[in-house]
């Protein structure tokens, strides 16, 4: 009997703090005539976003380096528009990851066509995979800047004016690759932890200007980069990164869009990704009730989850490198 009333209450009690959850979450906000900026808008999760923001009667501008690939996306996302209307996407050529001047030069122009950037979506971002000792040391720098520099300067770039304004909403596409780091990605997964750092300081600061933060953990998507990334990755780091399966671009722009419009701090895909977000929440902000339930409850029994993968992992690599050592014995 006891035992029945302890289970209804616990199961009153995830119910009412499901549906209070919303009441205690930042305001939804409107993606309708807004102006969204994409940064690598032109490729994969980008250019996916950028097709979800203009179906919601947002004005959207993408940003990119090649000229060609972001005229070609323009017309695409353009396709997309509820009524045709060609206006709705403009597009802008800056390398993001080099000199700030520049990037706030360009954004201000985009501002002169479509008004103030609400939205800075910051997925510009590239990886290039390897073992640690064979990747050129230049590489470590490349990566910092064009995944985390070009978010810093982005972001710099629109902060003032969505401060003045007491709104704004910016997401950082970091990777799940930002939330545990793996073989084969020194470089990469050091520069989006990079960005985690960069988003828990900047929520603090800027959460009495209604300005709110989404961080992404995008798993394996099928995207022109990822394919690109195919031809270069060690096979060990091929096989771990599958455990958590491979998604499309706009299965993970939806969720990062409707995440960003909740006013979410973390963004993950799929059951491994919710399960890495509550084990590595650590001292993120927590936007809902129920988010902060779920990360009390599960936090301990995904950390024993967790070494159970981590074993697994470890397993593979040793594979992978006494494989190597036959191989070159038989040579
Ligand atoms: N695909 C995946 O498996 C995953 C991807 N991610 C992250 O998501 C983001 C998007 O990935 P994905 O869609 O695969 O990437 P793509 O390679 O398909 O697209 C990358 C985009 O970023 C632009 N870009 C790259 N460097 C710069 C730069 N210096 N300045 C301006 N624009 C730049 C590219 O255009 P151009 O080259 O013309 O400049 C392109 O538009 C990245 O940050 C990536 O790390 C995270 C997890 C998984
Ligand atoms: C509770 C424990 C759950 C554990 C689940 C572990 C799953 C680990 C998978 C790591 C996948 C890394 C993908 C990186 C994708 C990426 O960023 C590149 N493809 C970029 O192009």
């Amino acid at each position: 009997m006891w035992m029945w009333i302890i289970l209804a209450s616990f199961i009153a009690f995830i119910l009412i703090l499901y549906l209070a959850s919303p009441l205690l979450s930042p305001p939804l906000v409107e993606l309708k005539d807004a102006h969204v900026l994409v940064t690598g808008g032109s490729s994969g999760i980008g250019k996916s976003l950028a097709i979800l923001a203009v179906k919601s009667g947002a004005k959207v501008t993408i940003v990119a380096r090649n000229k060609d690939r972001l005229l070609e996306a323009q017309h695409d996302i353009s396709s997309h528009t509820n009524n045709g209307n060609k206006e709705q996407v403009q597009i802008v050529s800056v390398d993001l990851s080099s000199d700030f001047e520049e990037v706030q030069k360009s954004f201000s122009k985009a501002e002169s066509t479509f008004g103030p950037i609400q939205f800075l979506i910051n997925c510009a971002g590239t990886s290039i995979p390897g073992r640690f000792e064979d990747l050129p040391i230049s590489t470590f720098q490349k990566m910092l800047d064009i995944n985390y520099m070009s978010a810093v300067h982005a972001t710099r770039a629109v902060i003032k004016g969505m401060k003045s304004r007491c709104e704004g909403r910016i997401v950082f596409v970091s990777s799940q690759a930002g939330q545990l780091g793996l073989c084969g990605f020194t470089s990469y997964s050091a520069s989006k932890f990079a960005l985690r750092g960069l988003a828990e300081s900047l929520q603090m600061e800027i959460t009495p200007y209604n300005i709110r933060l989404t961080l992404a953990f995008p798993p394996d998507t099928n995207t022109p980069g990822f394919e690109e990334e195919q031809k270069t990755k060690p096979e060990e780091t091929k096989l771990i990164s599958e455990t958590s399966g491979l998604f499309s671009p706009e299965k993970v722009a939806q969720t990062i869009l409707d995440d960003t419009v909740r006013g979410r701090f973390f963004s993950s895909v799929g059951l491994d990704g919710w399960m890495l977000s509550n084990l590595t929440c650590g001292f993120s902000p927590s936007t809902s009730l129920m988010e902060a339930v779920q990360q009390v409850l599960f936090m301990g029994s995904f950390r024993i989850v967790s070494i159970f993968y981590l074993n697994h992992f470890d397993k593979i690599v040793k594979e992978c490198k006494l494989r190597r050592d036959a191989e070159l014995k038989n040579r």
